[in-house]
């Protein structure tokens, strides 16, 4: 299984969405992450053939997936982020109406609904209408139906949007257990959403796609290093306003920072393994100063 973007844009008026992204995608699970606006919506609504690209080409397997139409739909499943649904239907007659309209037939379709319902933990919910679950148990119905046609390709978009960190680990085991075998494109503002489960991270900034790679390569790209140090309560604004900040933890007597410098802060500052959470600040974040400015 091969994806490929190549030179994919999308305009709307003078704003360009997703602006000139190429890349390859295989088998395995990629996080795209960007903060709001950054074109991730976008470039997944051109993957599942919702918005044409205005230049540029998705390729399935070397063929233009426009070209390819209803058969390339038979090898997609998608979980828009308004994830539109019927509250009166339940859970059960609803999986079973999204199977008809994927062309199921019908037992094979019974037999399907079951099996996914049990897979995303829904089964003892089937008899309830989609409008008395919680914003969780609707995302885990939501999983279920893109997996209806067993799909090569599943695209996730922004599948923790609203769920509490309980339901957000939930679902990462989820994910992860969905992926074998298939080519699994998320995307979320949130880091750890996928830091233990995407083999591939993808950045996007103002619609460009400025990293695809693995998260140890990004880590690494990044010459500054991470530290640790203690300050006290007086000193924190200055440390906010000179450095990158990432965490900020009170002690008795001032803070904990966590902070992204190539040189050392302060006398005392202990270099720390860098992660995701840090590459992410550093790409995307801003120092407070420039906040202020801005
Ligand atoms: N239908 C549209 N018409 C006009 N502008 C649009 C349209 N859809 C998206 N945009 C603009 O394109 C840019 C990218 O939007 P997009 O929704 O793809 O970003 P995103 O990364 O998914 O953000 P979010 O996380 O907030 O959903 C934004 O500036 C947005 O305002």
């Amino acid at each position: 299984m091969k994806l490929e973007f190549k030179n994919v844009t999308k305009q709307y008026g003078e704003v360009n969405a997703v602006n000139k992204v190429n890349c390859v995608m295989e088998k395995g699970i990629y996080g795209l992450l960007g903060v709001n606006g950054a074109g991730k919506t976008t470039l997944m609504r051109m993957l599942c053939t919702i918005v044409q690209p205005s230049e540029g080409q998705i390729l399935w397997n070397g063929k233009d997936i426009w070209k390819l139409g209803g058969e390339y739909r038979e090898v997609l499943g998608y979980l828009p982020q308004d994830f539109g649904y019927y509250p009166d239907l339940t859970v059960y007659d609803y999986m079973m109406y999204i199977s008809s309209i994927k062309g199921l037939k019908m037992p094979f379709a019974r037999k399907k609904v079951k099996q996914l319902l049990n897979q995303v933990g829904m089964e003892k919910f089937s008899k309830r209408k989609m409008k008395n679950l919680s914003g969780g148990m609707v995302r885990r119905v939501g999983i279920a139906q893109a997996m209806l046609n067993d799909p090569q390709i599943l695209v996730l978009d922004e599948p923790t949007a609203g769920l509490d960190p309980n339901e957000r680990i939930r679902f990462r085991n989820l994910i992860s257990e969905l992926s074998e075998e298939r080519l699994v494109l998320l995307s979320t503002h949130i880091v750890s959403d996928i830091e233990y489960i995407a083999n591939n991270i993808m950045l996007m900034k103002d619609g460009e796609l400025f990293y695809a790679g693995t998260a140890e390569d990004l880590v690494s790209s990044m010459k500054e290093k991470v530290w640790q140090c203690n300050v006290s309560r007086s000193m924190i604004d200055k440390y906010m306003n000179e450095y990158l900040v990432g965490n900020i933890k009170t002690t008795k007597t001032g803070a904990e920072l966590r902070i992204i410098s190539i040189e050392k802060p302060t006398e005392d500052a202990v270099a720390v393994e860098k992660n995701l959470e840090d590459a992410f600040l550093f790409y995307f974040g801003e120092k407070s100063e420039e906040k202020q400015d801005a």
